[in-house]
């Protein structure tokens, strides 16, 4: 490491406190500051309200410890922090007050379309179909980006055997690329557990300079692989980024569909269109005979998203051959691209490209908003 952390808080030293007294650096504001392959990343405590008005000083920051002789990265965050049994304060449009990027006119992303692949709760295989997803977008001639914004456990630099960091000027980082598609994921940054520990705002920050400070180039799709759940952070990257359609991925288990719907409402909220939902792990499929068995009973989603008003992309089944060229960092579309998987997923990625194409997401319902 060609600097130390003393250069860091020299150089924020320079930066005004944010309330205005002193500097950066001594400022009981700033957190801990981690320091990780020749990239710095810190927060600035404050509160979601007033974290739109400090924007100027979070660029501030960053600019001034990007100058380090050195450093190859810095992320300053922003944190929002409530005072304990403070009421929740009217939701920000946008609490780490990034400019929002559009997915066809935004300064840096040129991006025909962006799409979230979201789901209610995790492990539900959402980065497995977000990355095969990706894969047969690309097989189908379109220029393709993946970004992994599930900082809590970004999956991948396992999923596309990727351990090697991108590139970066300091200003500027360059995607990876694996099977003809631009990848950025927190992981090749950060240690798993600095993630971890941040919360919303703070996700919300790192996830916008992936969009914003990454060398996508003219991308036809970027396909964003959500954290799950349907906290703020989510709701935020949908106001954020002007999705052109989310993808909701769901297990057959009644349980995951309740969350599905949650995530459904979640994005009607904030106008973006359901493209659609996808039942992973369907039924399972014997490797040796290749027999089907409907484990949780057959239908659900689809039965589900046709009450909700969604369409149905399609089944993939519990394979093991999936999982096992997943972990092995080469998605099966990747790897199979003529094989009965691959098939499967490039018909969804068609379903979706076309809806995104003739613009028939489904239009959102009204909006009611409950105060
Ligand atoms: N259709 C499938 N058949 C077999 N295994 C699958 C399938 N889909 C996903 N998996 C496996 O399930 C596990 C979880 O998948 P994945 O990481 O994609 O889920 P996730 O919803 O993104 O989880 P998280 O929320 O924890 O990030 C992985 O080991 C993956 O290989």
């Amino acid at each position: 490491m060609p600097f130390t952390r003393d250069d860091i808080i020299r150089a924020l030293k320079a930066v005004p406190a944010p309330d205005g007294r002193g500097s950066l650096a001594d400022s009981p504001d700033l957190t801990e500051i981690s320091i990780f392959d020749d990239k710095v990343s810190f927060a600035i405590v404050t509160t979601a309200e007033r974290a739109a008005s400090l924007e100027a000083l979070r660029s501030a920051a960053e600019a001034a410890v990007k100058a380090v002789p050195g450093v190859t990265g810095a992320l300053v965050a922003l944190t929002g922090e409530r005072p304990a049994g403070a009421a929740k304060p009217p939701r920000p449009p946008a609490p780490m007050a990034a400019p929002p990027t559009t997915g066809k006119a935004g300064a840096e992303l040129d991006a025909r379309h962006i799409i979230a692949v979201a789901s209610g709760k995790g492990g539900v295989g959402k980065s497995t179909t977000a990355a095969n997803l990706a894969l047969g977008l690309a097989a189908k001639g379109h220029k393709v980006g993946l970004l992994d914004a599930d900082v809590y456990g970004p999956s991948v630099p396992v999923l596309f055997g990727v351990n090697h960091k991108p590139t970066s000027n300091g200003k500027i980082i360059e995607p990876v690329e694996a099977y003809g598609i631009k990848l950025m994921s927190i992981g090749f940054l950060i240690e798993q557990d600095t993630a971890m520990v941040w919360r919303g705002p703070m996700v919300m920050s790192a996830i916008s300079q992936m969009l914003k400070d990454v060398n996508w180039g003219k991308l036809d799709v970027l396909v964003v692989d959500m954290p799950p759940g349907t906290g703020d952070a989510q709701l935020t990257m949908a106001q954020q980024t002007r999705l052109s359609g989310a993808v909701i991925v769901s297990t057959p288990q009644d349980l995951a569909l309740a969350d599905a719907r949650r995530g459904i409402a979640m994005f009607r909220k904030v106008d973006v269109p359901i493209l659609g939902i996808i039942e992973n792990m369907s039924y399972f499929c014997c490797p040796n005979c290749g027999h089907r068995t409907d484990l949780f009973g057959h239908g659900g989603a689809e039965t589900e998203a046709r009450r909700l008003g969604v369409s149905f992309l399609g089944a993939v089944p519990l394979h093991s051959r999936i999982r096992e060229l997943s972990d092995a960092g080469t998605p099966v579309v990747a790897l199979e691209p003529q094989g009965e998987h691959a098939k499967m997923y490039s018909s969804i990625a068609g379903m979706i490209w076309h809806r995104l194409e003739s613009g028939t997401g489904q239009r959102p319902a009204p909006r009611i908003v409950v105060e």
